[in-house]
């Protein structure tokens, strides 16, 4: 087993940075399909070319590498405690690599320990029969899985009304998920749905069915029918990628069911956002070298020929709206007062990251930097640092914005901040305070992650690198960062917006479908 380790760092480097033949087919689908011009088309675009980027620099695709998740099968007899050893030093090897995000928080501290630490990574072993080791590997991130959602049946869903213990119940259950994940799990997604179970088997067994190819047909004819049903009814909702409305608005679904105990009927929905990195490799047990690769590579597969532009289908109708407008910072009040919703911004100066810890710190303390006209990003990049000291971005996409919620208001009258940059959106209390001092909120593509790294050409300063790398304020200096004005100063969210007609919509789901 001498190459086992180089084998499984190996397939870490994969999993995180070349996104398999089945998903690039699904995004290049979701791409014909979308209207050319659309804001959701842009998206997709920016994604694609992302895909690409992340390919040929062999870096992170998202900047989230997700919680490490590897499901092994090996014969008889194969040693799992040095395997375990082995994973675990190829997962630090990949994180001092930049492969990796610094990703595991101690839970009560906040102290961030690399990859490795308490229940991090998730290894699970089986035994089988056969004379090789399988193992696979998920890296799914923080912002999809908080859009996991599992349902006790029966229930009385938002929208759809009474769930029964039956495969309509189910079926409301999957649809609610899909719209309640909206664009913050970065979608379109993959969904994995366990049936049956308890809480925790239940999940389990809906992140499973993410190892299943995207392609692939569920053996059980009811299943299959109600995979079939949520693909084709969930991309009526009107979410559209990163919940800006559009065409498309699942790429997967795929569904398992097994026992539960007869008080219990859980539906449990495991989210997964486009960068949906999974691999696999089968190994030889001798001496541990890749035998070959479980899902077909996606190199080859190119994103390129399909852009915003040269999509087919129709011309939407948000096209004719979208101005792109060029900002330096600091921005004054004047030049925010004019932006409104559909603007496309391209942003030039020094901008600042800034996400959880950041945005609690600041309630009641002081900022080491002059924030007035400033632009925060939520953030939490992948950095490395060169021998003479000198910080680089290697993977900086958006963060759920959602989670500063309680805080971003209060954040934006106390420091005069003018432009906060995230993803998926937020809440009342925001757009208020956007349009009571004078700011806007920039939706940028979520998982983006090469794409903005190349706008970052300097790192000028970091503060706060106590609470971890992700966590740090990082000080950018900043070319052609784009983004899409999605909450304006005068009190308009598209967010808002593509909910309440998604709502709509799935109201239109009520009546039952599986009698
Ligand atoms: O932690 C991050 O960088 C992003 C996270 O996966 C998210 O989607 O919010
Ligand atoms: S930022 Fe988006 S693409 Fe990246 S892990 Fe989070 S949900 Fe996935």
């Amino acid at each position: 087993m001498d190459h086992f380790q180089k084998s499984i760092y190996d397939l870490i480097v994969e999993t995180s940075t070349n996104l398999p033949a089945d998903v690039r087919k699904a995004i290049h689908a979701a791409q014909e399909h979308e209207d050319k011009g659309t804001r959701s088309a842009l998206a997709l675009s920016t994604i694609a070319e992302n895909i690409q980027m992340a390919e040929s620099s062999v870096s992170p695709i998202c900047q989230d590498t997700g919680m490490p998740t590897f499901m092994i099968r090996c014969p008889v007899g194969v040693n799992q405690i040095a395997m375990k050893k082995k994973i675990l030093e190829a997962v630090t090897q990949a994180t001092k690599d930049s492969k990796l995000r610094m990703n595991s928080v101690d839970s009560l501290t906040g102290d961030n320990q690399g990859n490795v630490g308490p229940g991090m990574p998730v290894i699970n072993f089986e035994q089988w029969e056969r004379d090789n080791i399988e193992v696979r590997l998920i890296l799914k991130g923080g912002g999809c899985e908080n859009k996991n959602i599992q349902y006790s049946l029966p229930a009385d869903l938002e929208g759809l009304g009474k769930a029964g213990r039956d495969l309509d119940g189910i079926r409301k259950c999957i649809m609610h998920a899909v719209y309640q994940a909206q664009g913050q799990g970065c979608g379109a997604g993959f969904i994995g749905v366990g049936i049956g179970g308890d809480r925790a088997s239940g999940y389990e067994l809906a992140k499973k069915q993410l190892f299943r190819a995207v392609d692939d047909i569920n053996p059980n004819t009811e299943l299959r029918e109600l995979e079939e049903y949520v693909m084709e009814n969930a991309n009526k909702l009107g979410i559209g990628t990163m919940g800006f409305g559009g065409k498309v608005s699942l790429l997967g679904c795929k569904i398992g069911a097994a026992n539960r105990l007869p008080a219990s009927f859980f539906v449990s929905v495991s989210y997964s956002c486009w960068a949906f990195r999974r691999q696999g490799v089968t190994l030889n047990a001798g001496t541990g070298k890749i035998e070959g690769w479980i899902y077909k590579s996606g190199t080859g597969i190119s994103m390129k020929d399909i852009t915003a532009e040269g999509a087919s289908g129709k011309p939407g109708d948000q096209m004719e709206s979208r101005r792109e407008i060029f900002l330096n910072t600091p921005i004054s009040e004047d030049q925010i007062r004019q932006l409104k919703v559909g603007d496309v911004v391209v942003i030039n100066g020094l901008i600042h990251t800034g996400r959880d810890a950041l945005h609690k710190y600041l309630m009641d303390h002081d900022c080491p930097v002059d924030l007035n006209g400033a632009v925060i990003y939520h953030s939490g990049p992948v950095m490395s640092k060169d021998a003479d000291g000198a910080w680089s971005v290697r993977a900086a996409g958006p963060t759920t914005s959602i989670r500063t919620e309680p805080y971003q208001g209060d954040i934006i009258r106390k420091f005069g901040i003018r432009a906060v940059i995230g993803k998926g959106g937020m809440g009342q209390k925001t757009l208020a305070a956007l349009k009571e001092y004078g700011a806007v909120y920039l939706n940028a593509i979520g998982g983006a992650a090469q794409y903005y790294a190349k706008c970052f050409k300097k790192v000028t300063g970091v503060h706060f690198m106590e609470f971890g790398i992700p966590e740090a304020m990082w000080h950018l200096q900043t070319e052609g960062f784009t983004a899409i004005v999605t909450m304006d100063s005068r009190g308009n969210s598209l967010h808002a917006d593509v909910e309440h007609d998604s709502l709509e919509k799935l109201i239109k789901l009520k009546e039952p479908f599986f009698k």
